[in-house]
């Protein structure tokens, strides 16, 4: 039995995330998600809570053939213990997925093993690509399995992202 871990920030959960938790489902028998900046949400970069986080990926992991838990990740000022923190959160894992070199490089400092994939159809398959489609009424669904897209409705996420828009001043470009 083989438990993995993949961290991210899922503002929305996207397409290429979706690839990845795929690919992993053909290494692993469980699968950890878990959710960072959990304490972050109704800003431009993290517009989504952790736990409308949670529902996207509950719903669109659902079909797939591997348990998968999805466990909110605080922030934490202090990269040198970030690993334990995540640690200290997540059910046991024996393998760390990510792209982000940070990360990449926490896990492989502390012993954890790491494994990487490609990036899937980038110039697509973005959060800020999806958030920024979002905010000016673009394709956004086309991004997103459909049922992140019914989470997005049920919690009118266009709206608040287009309102926080204009009143947050922590800036995404
Ligand atoms: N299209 C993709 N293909 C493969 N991996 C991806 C893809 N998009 C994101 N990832 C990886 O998934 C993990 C979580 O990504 P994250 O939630 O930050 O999404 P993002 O699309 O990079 O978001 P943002 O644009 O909001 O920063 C990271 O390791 C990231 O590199
Ligand atoms: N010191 C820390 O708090 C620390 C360090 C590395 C990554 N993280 C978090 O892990 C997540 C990484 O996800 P992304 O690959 O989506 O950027 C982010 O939420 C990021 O804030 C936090």
């Amino acid at each position: 039995m083989t438990r993995g871990f993949y961290i991210g920030r899922f503002q929305p959960y996207h397409q290429g995330h979706h690839e990845m938790v795929r690919r992993i489902a053909e290494e692993v028998d469980e699968l950890v998600l878990g959710i960072g900046s959990a304490d972050q949400s109704h800003t431009r970069r993290n517009p989504f809570t952790a736990g409308e986080r949670i529902m996207m990926i509950t719903k669109a992991t659902i079909d797939m053939d591997l348990v998968t838990y999805a466990v909110p990740i605080e922030d934490l000022n202090r990269n040198s213990v970030w690993v334990s923190h995540v640690q200290s959160m997540s059910p046991r894992f024996e393998v760390a997925y990510s792209n982000n070199p940070l990360v990449v490089r926490l896990f492989r400092e502390a012993g954890v093993e790491v494994r990487q994939s490609p990036m899937f159809r980038r110039e697509e398959w973005e959060g800020t690509e999806v958030r920024g489609r979002m905010r000016n009424d673009g394709d956004w669904e086309s991004l997103v399995p459909a049922p992140v897209a019914e989470v997005v409705h049920e919690i009118d996420g266009v709206g608040r992202i287009q309102q926080v828009s204009d009143s947050d001043s922590n800036g995404e470009a």
